[in-house]
């Protein structure tokens, strides 16, 4: 039976992370999960200071189709090399993950809504809606302890792309969106119902037409 395809799209501190891993820690053996983060162009061509001012949050800084061709292959019950990316230095880092086909594979990315071909091969689609507020507040916290950035660089780039992005891209995909889930993984409800669903779907795979 081919595998169930969840994404898991939102802004940039919404949740997105902490909802994927709340539920792909509830099924370990039964979920993978695809980050759309670790498909970022490489672009080694270019020093430090340049990879750092570049616009992380159009499509065209993903190779988006290189992880459909990866999620094609997971549906078509192929193991892939998942790329992993460093957020520090701009640039994929070394290690690949291999991923194996599992009966749930969640698809998770500021864009994965924005991208028709990507959206169209999800067959649950979420969109995790935080306020731009708290994104920011998030972010900034987030950026400094886990991404080496400054207070700095953290305001410039949210006010010269990473705003501008999210109200031409990530905003309006939220209507492709069957399920909206206000502050993603802290939402216990919707955790609740998700985790319900997963269920019944690895149920389903295991046993196919039994429930
Ligand atoms: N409900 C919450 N309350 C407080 N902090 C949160 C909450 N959800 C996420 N965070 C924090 O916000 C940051 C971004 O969360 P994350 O789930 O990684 O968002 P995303 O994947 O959408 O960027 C992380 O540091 C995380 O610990
Ligand atoms: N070199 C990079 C690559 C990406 N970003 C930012 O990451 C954000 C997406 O990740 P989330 O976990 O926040 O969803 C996106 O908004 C990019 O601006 C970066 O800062 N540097």
């Amino acid at each position: 039976m081919r595998p169930t395809i969840i994404g898991i799209a939102g802004g940039t501190c919404s949740g997105k992370s902490t909802l994927t891993r709340a539920l792909s820690e509830r099924f370990v053996d039964q979920t993978a999960v695809m980050l759309h983060d670790n498909y970022y162009r490489s672009r080694p061509d270019l020093p430090l200071a340049e990879r750092a001012a570049l616009n992380y949050d159009e499509p065209a800084a993903f190779e988006t189709s290189l992880l459909i061709s990866h999620l094609r292959a997971l549906l078509a019950g192929e193991c892939v090399e998942m790329p992993t990316y460093d957020y520090v230095h701009h640039d994929r880092a070394e290690p690949t993950i291999t991923i194996r086909p599992r009966p749930v594979i969640i698809v998770e990315g500021i864009l994965v809504l924005t991208e028709q071909e990507l959206c169209d091969v999800c067959d649950i689609k979420i969109f995790v809606d935080t306020d731009a507020d708290v994104r920011l507040l998030r972010r900034i916290r987030r950026d400094a302890v886990e991404r080496g950035r400054s207070l700095e660089s953290v305001e410039r780039q949210y006010l010269q792309t990473v705003k501008p992005m999210h109200e031409l891209y990530v905003e309006p995909s939220k209507r492709r969106a069957d399920i909206i889930v206000p502050e993603g993984g802290s939402n216990l409800v919707a955790l609740d119902m998700l985790t319900h669903r997963i269920q019944r779907i690895i149920e389903d795979h295991a046993a196919p037409g039994a429930s």
